[in-house]
């Protein structure tokens, strides 16, 4: 108790910051070409207001869920709470994965970004890109080893730090927007006729990328144990939620009234960096750069934290052996910490070999952390049923049946293979949550627990024959 005392509390404002934090990483600096390439203005659209008020729904319901049950702690209590153990190990070992995935892709369009100050690094995929993230890496590491509060206040600079050159983008974007080059060609059909099918079609391929740049919306529930009111991780939430949106919509449509479709799809990565220079000159491509890489840097150190983190906590509900917890001095979990750091270590070399190395890479981070989303929803909706008499719950209730609807949609549309992909890394995890259970005297794994294991092992069987037979390009 003593102990708990000590630890740091967090402002609303810091909070706030942490939300923004976490979920602007790379993602934004991107997006406008992997939007070009999927989509044009019309249906992007429509994709930004489907995936707000799919992600709203799931912000809510976390906000609810937090607010309801505020002895859980972690993304994945929910789902240990609702549905078990297992559940709980499924989702938390989902949002580990996630967040080193996340990671990797950090890396490549950092080092993308680098190259536009020194060329070398320019694919963000050659051996000196990989050689400079790597060391990255394990400096991230050591320093969160050094003590994780230092890193929740850093946030609060690094997120003024890159907010400002994405506001001057927008800025000046607003000035050159022209209506009629946005307008152009802006069901992507040519004939300027809305046709639904294709539109669609244009959607669906919006999907992933969308649902990438809103990863760490989460961020400050896996904290809310740190916040001054509880209510306040809730609160976060949805104000990080909104201002996210807003960014994001501008920085991502407003280019699409400068430049054409083709050419915003055929713009090197990171793309606002790119756009800056067409823009205002080299002095864009400057400040975007800057900007871009104190971003991925502060956004790193979070995404270094938050996974270690969560092992930890996982440690304690006992779903993974205790030595994934194990903390040192500065109270940091080590062993974690270097797990994480060797996986994203072992990613990095694999992209020498891939062929888009960013997409893939935070395909997979989305796909994984979708499983953690998808039982959030699912435990709102149940713990709204199970509480259904009590006033809201019929509201809570709709917004967790929207939220699990939207992530499974969203998954499908946006591509099954990569769920497929990432089963493959849960086969390690059972033996490790077996393990767990295990200390705790139960069975390694329960009957109904080897049926899901065997799903799974399919699942991640069909996954290495999409690869391997070349049916899912990486
Ligand atoms: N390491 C991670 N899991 N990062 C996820 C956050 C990515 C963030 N949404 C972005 O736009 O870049």
């Amino acid at each position: 108790m003593e102990e708990k005392n000590t630890v740091k509390k967090i402002s609303l404002m810091a909070l706030v910051a942490l939300v923004i934090s976490s979920s602007i990483g790379g993602g934004v600096f991107g997006l406008t070409s992997d939007l070009a390439n999927a989509s044009a203005p019309g249906p992007a659209l429509i994709g930004w207001v489907i995936v707000g008020v799919g992600i709203l729904m799931l912000s809510l319901s976390l906000n609810n869920l937090l607010n309801k049950e505020p002895e859980l702690e972690g993304i994945f209590t929910y789902a240990e709470k609702g549905f078990g153990p297992f559940a709980g190990f499924i989702s938390g070992w989902g949002y580990w994965l996630s967040a080193w995935l996340g990671n990797v892709a950090f890396a490549t369009i950092l080092m993308s970004a680098v190259g536009y100050f020194f060329p070398i690094f320019k694919s963000g995929q050659n051996l000196p890109s990989i050689l400079i993230a790597s060391i990255l890496c394990w400096a991230l590491t050591f320093f969160v080893n050094r003590g994780i509060e230092g890193a929740a206040a850093i946030n609060a600079i690094v997120t003024v730090c890159k907010l400002i050159p994405i506001f001057v983008f927008i800025v000046v974007a607003i000035f050159l927007f022209k209506i009629d080059v946005f307008s152009a060609n802006f069901w992507g059909t040519m004939s300027h006729n809305f046709a639904a099918g294709d539109v669609a079609l244009q959607i669906k391929k919006c999907m992933m990328v969308m649902m990438w740049v809103f990863v760490g919306i989460e961020g400050a529930s896996m904290l809310s144990s740190r916040a001054e009111k509880k209510s306040d991780a809730g609160k976060a939430t949805i104000i990080g939620l909104i201002s996210l949106l807003t960014i994001y919509v501008l920085a991502s449509m407003l280019p699409y009234g400068i430049l054409t479709q083709a050419q915003l799809a055929s713009i090197h990565q990171p793309a606002m960096l790119y756009i800056a220079v067409e823009m205002i000159g080299p002095f864009g491509g400057y400040l975007i750069g800057i900007g871009l890489i104190i971003s991925i840097l502060g956004s790193w150190l979070s995404w270094t934290m938050l996974p270690a983190e969560t092992m930890l906590l996982m440690t304690r509900s006992k779903l993974l052996p205790a030595y994934f917890g194990k903390v040192n001095d500065k109270k940091a979990p080590t062993f974690a910490l270097v797990l994480t750091a060797g996986l994203v270590q072992l990613f990095l070399f694999t992209l020498l070999f891939t062929d888009k190395a960013y997409n893939f890479a935070y395909s997979l981070c989305t796909a994984a952390i979708i499983v953690c989303y998808i039982l959030v929803a699912m435990y709102q909706v149940k713990y709204s049923i199970q509480h259904i008499d009590e006033k809201g719950n019929k509201a809570q209730l709709t917004f967790g049946l929207i939220a699990l609807l939207f992530q499974i949609s969203g998954i499908i549309m946006a591509g099954v293979s990569y769920l497929l992909l990432c089963l493959i890394a849960y086969i390690p995890g059972i033996f490790f949550y077996g393990k767990a259970r295990q200390a705790q005297g139960e069975k390694f794994l329960s009957k109904g627990e080897i049926g899901m294991t065997i799903v799974i092992v399919i699942g991640a069987c069909v996954g290495i024959w999409l690869i391997a037979s070349g049916r899912m390009v990486v």
